[in-house]
């Protein structure tokens, strides 16, 4: 059993008009705003993945279920606090997070290092090993129609 790990996440929403938009803890101005259970971070949700991936600690879904009345409309801030509680009682400590959003409008360059500041605080690591880019999908498919935001999330954690 080495001592570095690696993870990966992934994660996907519907937009939909007249819905809040949080993407890394940011609230965004938009028409439309990505829907799911909790408020649908799939930035954080990407990250959440990639974290417990490394762990070998299941998924989100298996934490927090869709189904449970206590994560409807949770700040995935709050969602991405309990993931590294988990990772830290296996005895890993968080090496770096690289995400990638998918996301057709709004730019969210803007917005990143508020993003940053948010992840940081909430998993306890530097802005520094935080990285966070986007990419639109050529106006193709249904990130690229407006329908639905993506974000892929790679992680390093390491025993402390
Ligand atoms: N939602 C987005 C998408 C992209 N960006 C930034 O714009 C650059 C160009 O994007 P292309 O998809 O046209 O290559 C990209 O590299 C990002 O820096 C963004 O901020 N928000
Ligand atoms: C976060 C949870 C729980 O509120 O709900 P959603 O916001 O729908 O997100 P998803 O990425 O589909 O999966 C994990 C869920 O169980």
């Amino acid at each position: 059993m080495g001592k570095i790990k690696v993870g990966f996440g992934f994660d996907v929403h519907q937009l939909k008009e007249n819905h809040p938009f949080v993407l890394g803890g940011v609230k965004l101005e938009h028409y439309a705003g990505a829907y799911g259970h909790s408020d649908a971070d799939v930035l954080l949700h990407a990250i959440c993945d990639a974290l417990l991936g490394a762990a070998n600690l299941r998924d989100i879904g298996f934490h927090f279920s869709n189904k449970d009345d206590r994560w409807k409309g949770i700040s995935s801030l709050i969602l991405l606090q309990h993931v590294v509680a988990l990772i830290k009682e296996k005895g890993f400590v968080i090496g770096n997070i690289d995400a990638m959003v998918c996301l057709e409008a709004p730019k969210i360059n803007p917005h990143i290092p508020a993003m940053k500041t948010y992840i940081a605080e909430a998993a306890g690591i530097g802005e520094e090993d935080i990285s966070i880019k986007a990419t639109t999908n050529e106006q193709m498919g249904f990130i690229g129609r407006e329908e639905g935001v993506v974000a892929y999330a790679v992680c390093l954690i390491e025993r402390e």
